[in-house]
């Protein structure tokens, strides 16, 4: 067996978040740590989310079982779950959650230096009928001494420390960056464990897909409207899809190619998605991954935040669709 094979072979996550941390002289391993528990607040939604139709099934999910027990909500279990295996990792002092309207501080014995956004569940108009969903997540480092604030979770994507996202489809994966490009890893149920089987992924220059909501079209501006049709012509137009999961529209564009958009519309001028936990994270591993993502003008990442919940258009995908999408909106500017 080549040494190439020995690092690569069943490497699992855990074995390789503690490989990146003995590269970094001096690493404390409180991120080793706190992707840990992150992993183990993915694998414990997606055992939940492997079940969510037989929970309704002895009782609606947010009410009581058979057993007189209390079914969560899938979308506040896997809040829950982020939360407390968040805090209770002592890693991190600030937590930003897409379902909590306030930051939340992590009580001081068991606070860290890391600050961490995420959106638990991603997608969750398709968990009623089992299409893929997803959770998202940044994680930022404290910049200043004292007792945390809100203004500490104000950073630009381009400051992350690391960033991923995990998608419960027809398997469940998370992908994962610290910043040295991204890597896919797949859980094998039988043993527990998320196994690599997507090393260094790469997004291909250029895709054959397109993606947003079309159903929007008469909301776009004249821009979105003129690319979206330049893409339906000649000889090998571009195939359309959309799941309407953020994380399931953005695994396929990292792995297929093409461009994935949310512009702003008529009615949402900013756009839908939100920037701290959605975009960010996604930008992140995009560019990581060779891309580029942009919200029309700058990229994703260059974004200063003003408020936790902001919202922002994205374009994100293969280098050279995001450009053009990009010329064409510069274009209608002029
Ligand atoms: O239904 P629309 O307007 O196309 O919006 C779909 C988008 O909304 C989202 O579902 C929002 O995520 P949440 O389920 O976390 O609120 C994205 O995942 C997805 O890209
Ligand atoms: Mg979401
Ligand atoms: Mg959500």
């Amino acid at each position: 067996m080549s040494g190439q094979a020995i690092d690569t072979d069943c490497m699992t996550l855990t074995r390789f978040i503690l490989a990146e941390q003995r590269k970094v002289p001096g690493a404390t391993g409180d991120l080793t740590t706190l992707l840990t528990a992150i992993q183990s607040a993915v694998k414990a939604i997606s055992s939940a989310v492997r079940k969510a139709g037989i929970a309704q099934l002895y009782g609606m999910a947010g009410n009581t079982n058979v057993q007189g027990e209390d079914v969560k909500k899938l979308d506040v279990l896997s809040n829950d779950l982020f939360i407390n295996l968040l805090r209770s990792s002592y890693t991190t002092c600030l937590l930003v959650s897409e379902e909590n309207e306030n930051v939340i501080e992590v009580e001081d014995k068991c606070q860290g230096k890391y600050i961490v956004c995420f959106d638990p569940l991603d997608g969750s108009s398709n968990i009623d009928c089992l299409v893929s969903i997803g959770s998202i997540f940044g994680i930022y480092k404290r910049t200043t001494d004292g007792a945390p604030t809100v203004g500490d979770t104000l950073q630009a994507g381009r400051h992350l420390v690391a960033a991923g996202y995990a998608l419960y489809g027809s398997a469940t994966m998370m992908v994962l960056s610290t910043g040295q490009g991204v890597n896919g890893f797949m859980l094998d149920p039988a043993i527990g464990e998320f196994v690599l089987t997507d090393p260094n992924m790469r997004i291909k220059p250029r895709g054959k897909i397109y993606s947003l909501n079309e159903g929007y079209a008469n909301k776009w501006d004249d821009a979105i409207r003129e690319y979206v049709n330049s893409k339906k012509q000649g000889p090998k137009p571009y195939g359309g899809r959309y799941i309407g999961s953020m994380v399931a529209d953005v695994h396929r564009t990292l792995k297929y190619g093409g461009i994935f958009m949310y512009p702003a519309t008529a009615d949402a001028p900013k756009g839908k998605l939100r920037l701290m936990y959605e975009c960010n994270p996604m930008a992140f591993i995009i560019e990581q991954a060779g891309g580029k993502s942009s919200n029309g003008s700058v990229s994703i990442l260059d974004i200063q935040p003003e408020a936790i919940h902001q919202r922002s258009p994205i374009f994100l995908g293969s280098s050279e669709d995001v450009e053009e999408v990009l010329a064409c909106i510069a274009k209608h500017k002029q």
